[in-house]
């Protein structure tokens, strides 16, 4: 039987589907329940982890010290872990973290930039934290350059790579190319990690075609909850799991009830793949952009699809929020010339 270890990303992720404004209360629910599934990680912060709060992302509903103590404290069985982006959370606010009882670090780069991750990672092996580099967009990047940068993150001590389909634009072909390489690369002792998005309903699949490949992590949400179309639900992973006796240690009725009972209520839409998800999908863009997306589309009165695929023509990455106004604007100016000339012929 094949034993993999689960990481729930509903207290991240899915903060980017709520707008980051899970209160402490919906906080605790959450994390208890995921507590009572046995479940190995909880991850916690802001949708764009640790200082993600702000204009440029979006500001949280609560702090971000008091959110982390109530996830550590209402899950005292699980590892609580949060997510940081060298250049938007610093060492300092991994420190305070630490204080407030995370034990394990996520550290998420572009997938062809791990080498900003050095710093952080050797910051945080020196505070005892276990180390997740996570490399995000792996759609954008090939095989043999992802396998560099999964190799550089381990070097720098990394105990588990992830490969992160932030655009939920791969398919399972490409999850297998991409997570054997890895495996087959890195030490054995170095863990393989796989982060789906939904954007194609593929994120099932994939994952499951994750852990064929060799992958020992997994991510997943309640409900799905989490960026664009979400995350692999993680109810249906662990129903999937063990049918193909995949060992996850997840209760699977408690995955469910803890779904269907705390988090779809606290849905502030609905999670799927709908045309605007699709479509980063469909585009290879970023997931957390889906929601500026919809607000630019809204202000400047264009079609949220258009500005999607433009941003994936356009090869943005994370951090380059700024370019969804622009992109907007652009498409909004250039109907209004259109419909200049139309008045003018
Ligand atoms: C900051 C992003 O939301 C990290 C992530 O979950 C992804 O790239 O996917
Ligand atoms: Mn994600």
């Amino acid at each position: 039987m094949t034993s993999i270890r689960l990481t729930d990303v509903t207290l991240r992720d899915g903060m980017h589907a709520v707008r980051h404004q899970f209160s402490l209360e919906d906080a605790r629910a959450i994390a208890g329940a995921l507590d009572a599934t046995g479940i190995d990680m909880i991850e916690a912060a802001h949708g764009d982890g640790l200082g993600g709060s702000s204009v440029q992302y979006g500001f949280a509903k609560e702090d971000e010290e008091a959110y982390l103590r109530a996830v550590c404290e209402a899950a005292p069985n699980t590892k609580v872990a949060a997510l940081l982006l060298p250049g938007i959370g610093t060492v300092d606010d991994m420190k305070r973290a630490v204080d407030c009882g995370i034990r394990v670090i996520r550290i998420a780069t572009h997938s062809t930039e791990a080498d900003i991750s050095e710093e952080h990672i050797h910051e945080a092996r020196k505070l005892g934290l276990e180390v997740v580099g996570f490399l995000m967009l792996s759609h954008m990047t090939p095989t043999h350059v992802l396998v560099e940068e999964a190799q550089k993150m381990a070097s720098y001590g990394a105990q588990c790579v992830y490969i992160v389909d932030s655009a939920g634009a791969m398919l399972m072909d490409e999850v297998s190319e991409k997570v054997s390489a890895l495996r087959g690369s890195l030490p054995g002792e170095v863990e393989v990690g796989f982060h789906a998005h939904n954007n194609l309903g593929a994120s099932v699949a994939n994952s499951i075609a994750a852990v064929r490949a060799g992958a020992e992590r997994i991510d997943a949400s309640l409900a799905g909850l989490g960026a664009g179309a979400g995350n692999t639900p993680l109810e249906v992973f662990v129903a999937a799991c063990e049918k193909l006796d995949i060992h996850t240690g997840v209760d699977l009725y408690r995955a469910m009830d803890a779904a269907e009972d705390i988090v779809r209520p606290r849905m502030i839409r609905p999670v799927i793949p709908d045309r605007d998800s699709l479509t980063l999908g469909y585009a290879g863009v970023y997931s957390s952009f889906l929601l500026h997306a919809d607000r630019a589309a809204k202000r400047f009165g264009v079609d949220a699809r258009d500005i999607l695929v433009e941003l994936g023509k356009r090869r943005v990455v994370g951090g380059q929020e700024d370019m969804i106004i622009d992109v907007a604007f652009e498409l909004a100016r250039s109907v209004d010339r259109r419909s200049e000339g139309e008045k003018r012929t």
